[in-house]
């Protein structure tokens, strides 16, 4: 037991713990559990994407580690530096403390999340840490990580591992209820979200040809090529089936165009193992003001139908296209 604090209290957090409703709410709840505790000045926490240990990726080469820091802001811009973080990451060690100082003290501590339903996640910790406060840290740390395990099976995809239509229902909700509360914006000019549905195209024959073990492995890669291709503040989920979904934040139109047509680009000319070339088309709308999740979906999804309709391959943007074309668009998508 800890000196500092009664049983009640680590009782009453671990209660609380246990009762957050997603991965979300848990970890903004853990984080400032963990700023309540004494000596410590600031905790992080991230996801850490790709990596050697992951047999699958083993043949091709997405898998490069990237860091996306918790919680993604929509307001927030900016790539940061994450060496150490991948070091100490990597040691193979769960919990990596930095050298204690001549008080016995430690500054630094990262505790590695390595987990089978989601990414794998790390904790950072820094501040002036005696040994009770660590050994509390790494209880909880331990209730936290079981906790984490529990809210992936039910929010995340288990085979791409990105959140699954589940968690982007509310995910969309909380983004729409956030751009109500902004000024409206050009988005011509202006930064803003973008909402984008992504859908592989002839995927049935990809199927059929080769079998539903390739056709996974396509999923899977062409979920890696995202997590690679998009900013660690962008949301990215799996909607279902062979279909995406993208919110591209702080973009005005032309740079959300412009992405969206180098990551169509980027499958395109990737070799997918044993597939071969796989294309994909997107159907991209400007998250504004007023807007419902149910009309967002609706314009991606006629924006999508649109790029289907004339040949696939290509990023159709709702705003740039006009009704007529949306509505009439040149020739019905052929269905095997
Ligand atoms: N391997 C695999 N296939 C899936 C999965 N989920 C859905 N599918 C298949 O994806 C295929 C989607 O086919 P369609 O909706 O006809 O679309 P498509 O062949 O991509 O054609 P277009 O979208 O018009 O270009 C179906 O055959 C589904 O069975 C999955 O998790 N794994």
């Amino acid at each position: 037991m800890n000196p500092k604090f009664s049983r009640q209290q680590i009782f009453a957090w671990a209660d609380q713990l246990t009762q957050q409703p997603d991965y979300q709410a848990l970890t903004h709840y853990f984080l400032d559990l963990l700023h309540q505790l004494p000596g410590i000045g600031q905790a992080t926490a991230f996801e850490v994407y790709g990596g050697r240990n992951r047999k699958t990726c083993e043949t091709c080469s997405v898998c490069e580690q990237m860091v996306r820091r918790f919680p993604i802001d929509l307001a927030e811009d900016g790539l940061e530096n994450h060496e150490d973080l991948l070091t100490e990451f990597n040691s193979g060690q769960d919990l990596v403390e930095s050298d204690p100082d001549s008080n016995g003290r430690i500054s630094r501590v990262v505790a590695v999340i390595r987990k089978v339903a989601g990414p794998n996640r790390a904790l950072l910790i820094k501040g002036s840490l005696d040994k009770d406060t660590l050994e509390l840290i790494g209880d909880l740390i331990k209730l936290y990580q079981n906790l984490v395990g529990l809210h992936d099976s039910k929010e995340r995809d288990t085979l791409t591992k990105l959140p699954n239509r589940q968690s982007f229902d509310k995910r969309l909700m909380q983004i729409c209820e956030y751009y109500q509360r902004q000024p409206v914006v050009d988005p011509k000019i202006s930064k803003s979200s973008w909402f984008a549905l992504l859908d592989i195209d002839h995927f049935k024959q990809i199927n059929d040809n080769f079998g539903h073990l390739y056709g996974d492995e396509v999923l899977l890669i062409f979920s890696q090529l995202m997590e690679k291709h998009f900013r660690y503040n962008d949301f990215l989920f799996r909607f279902g089936g062979e279909e995406f979904v993208v919110i591209l934040n702080l973009s005005d139109q032309d740079n959300a165009e412009a992405v969206f047509e180098r990551f169509r680009k980027l499958i395109a000319d990737y070799a997918f193992p044993t597939v071969g070339r796989v294309t994909v088309s997107i159907g991209v709308t400007h998250i504004d003001t007023a807007i419902m999740p149910s009309i967002l979906l609706d314009r991606a999804d006629k924006a999508l139908y649109h790029a289907k309709a004339n040949g696939r391959n290509q990023v159709v943007v709702y705003e740039k296209t006009t009704q007529l074309m949306l509505e009439n668009p040149s020739s019905e998508p052929d269905l095997f």
